[in-house]
């Protein structure tokens, strides 16, 4: 149909007409006659060459009010983190998001960001390569299409592209924000509803040294910005990183609720001590302990410890969900929007999930606001987010690039408001960060 529909579009005059026509709507009624080109008749069927359509409404008016996607805008912002951020495979001192920037036909436009960690270390897409992906295949596949058509902008890029989940994201976070403000709605109403106004937000400690986390972590307590910390380990042996959280724990007491994130770095028989260990000093959830490929060994920790296991860098994406749920290979879900590849893949690795009693957690790659604020319009849509969220990525920046950042306050960060994503990009922000403005990062950390 899609063959005939254009073949109608290009059809500059009636050859036929019919009876009587609404003075308002001249074309209705009409009947005209296509030419059906050899090549759409080729592709489609065999039937004549010319066929006879009565027009239902006015194709020259439909045609102007579908938004097409005419332009799509790749590039990193480079922005400073507040402290080094101590990772077991990366060490962290500057984020590198990737914003996208998406302009329609009807002047209507979106915004996304792709983003992940420690450059090549935390996962097999780099910012570079999600900016040439974009760039090279995703953009040129979207070119012309129809706005509106996510599920089938998503498809396209699929056909385009194997893999490459963030950039594909980065993407459809732009059509997602750009649907919402042409249709005054925010993103959270296009995936249902909002249920919840806030939601819990975990801080991140890391900076490698246990008093200095003491500290932070007690300042976020006195700030009344967070009580769930979560503690970067796998660096050192396990008997050492064992001890860090054991003294972290000691130190808040009851007042916080610790958990740690391994980040791969275990083999079997390290977890096997590392969970007996934390569970013994308190630690209430330990995140991907073994590498995300190793479910044998992740179904073997989820049902032999107390200590949750969550599962993060195991999950990418709805296949990876019901292949971790079927095997009982976590306690938890920490889903990603960008990891997962997109909002509605995301809200799929939720419903699987959901669906196999499984608990959740909103999870991030450390994005800037853009990422975090369509994470929060997603996230206010599920009922149940047993074990909160990270939600912290701009607070671990130097500067944010919203107009109006995002709120933190009372342990709970607050879901945007208005159409779309409910955020405005800082266009001198932007302009100050952009990678290829030609700032070095090094001038822009020596301020
Ligand atoms: O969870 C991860 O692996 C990545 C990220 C999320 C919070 C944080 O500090 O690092
Ligand atoms: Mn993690």
């Amino acid at each position: 149909m899609r063959g005939l529909t254009a073949a109608l579009r290009r059809q500059k005059a009636p050859q036929l007409m019919r009876g009587q026509r609404n003075p308002k709507a001249p074309d209705i009624g009409k009947l005209i006659t296509v030419r059906v080109s050899p090549k759409t008749r080729a592709r489609i069927d065999t039937g004549p060459r010319h066929r006879t359509f009565c027009i239902v409404s006015n194709p020259r008016q439909a045609v102007r009010n579908v938004p097409k996607i005419e332009q799509i805008d790749a590039f990193i912002v480079d922005i400073p983190t507040i402290r080094g951020h101590v990772l077991s495979m990366t060490t962290m001192r500057a984020q590198s998001a990737v914003i996208v920037r998406l302009r329609c036909s009807d002047g209507s436009d979106g915004i996304g960001e792709g983003t992940t960690i420690g450059g090549l270390s935390y996962c097999p897409e780099s910012p570079e390569s999600i900016v040439s992906a974009i760039d090279t295949y995703l953009a040129p596949a979207l070119m012309g299409q129809e706005a509106n058509g996510i599920a089938h902008a998503l498809a396209l890029m699929d056909r385009h592209a194997r893999g490459n989940r963030i950039a594909k994201s980065a993407v459809e976070m732009a059509l997602w924000d750009a649907l919402g403000k042409r249709l005054g709605v925010s993103v959270a109403q296009l995936f249902g509803g909002q249920i919840v106004q806030d939601m819990p937000v975990a801080w991140t400690l890391a900076s490698g040294n246990s008093d200095t986390d003491i500290v932070e972590a007690e300042q976020m307590i006195a700030l009344r910005r967070h009580n769930i910390f979560k503690l970067k380990i796998g660096k050192r042996a396990v008997r050492e990183d064992v001890a860090h959280v054991g003294r972290i724990k000691a130190a808040l007491g009851d007042s916080a609720s610790i958990r740690v994130d391994v980040n791969q770095a275990w083999s079997l028989a390290d977890a096997r001590w590392g969970l007996k260990g934390l569970q013994d000093v308190g630690c209430e959830l330990v995140e991907q302990p073994v590498q995300a490929r190793f479910v044998n060994a992740m179904a073997e920790l989820t049902r032999s410890y107390e200590i949750a296991v969550m599962a993060d860098e195991a999950l990418g994406g709805p296949e990876d969900a019901l292949s971790m749920a079927s095997r009982k290979a976590a306690d938890v879900f920490a889903v990603k929007i960008a990891q997962s590849g997109g909002l509605m893949r995301a809200r799929d690795v939720v419903s699987i999930g959901q669906a196999a009693g499984i608990a959740l957690y909103g999870g991030t790659m450390l994005e800037t606001a853009v990422g975090t604020a369509a994470a929060l319009q997603l996230f206010s849509t599920v009922e149940h987010l047993a074990w909160g969220t990270e939600f912290f990525g701009p607070l671990l920046l130097k500067d944010d690039i919203l107009t109006t950042p995002l709120t933190y306050r009372d342990f709970r960060v607050a879901v945007p408001q208005g159409a779309g994503l409910g955020i405005t990009l800082d266009p001198a922000k932007i302009d100050f960060y952009r990678r290829d403005k030609a700032r070095s990062l090094h001038a822009v950390a020596g301020e």
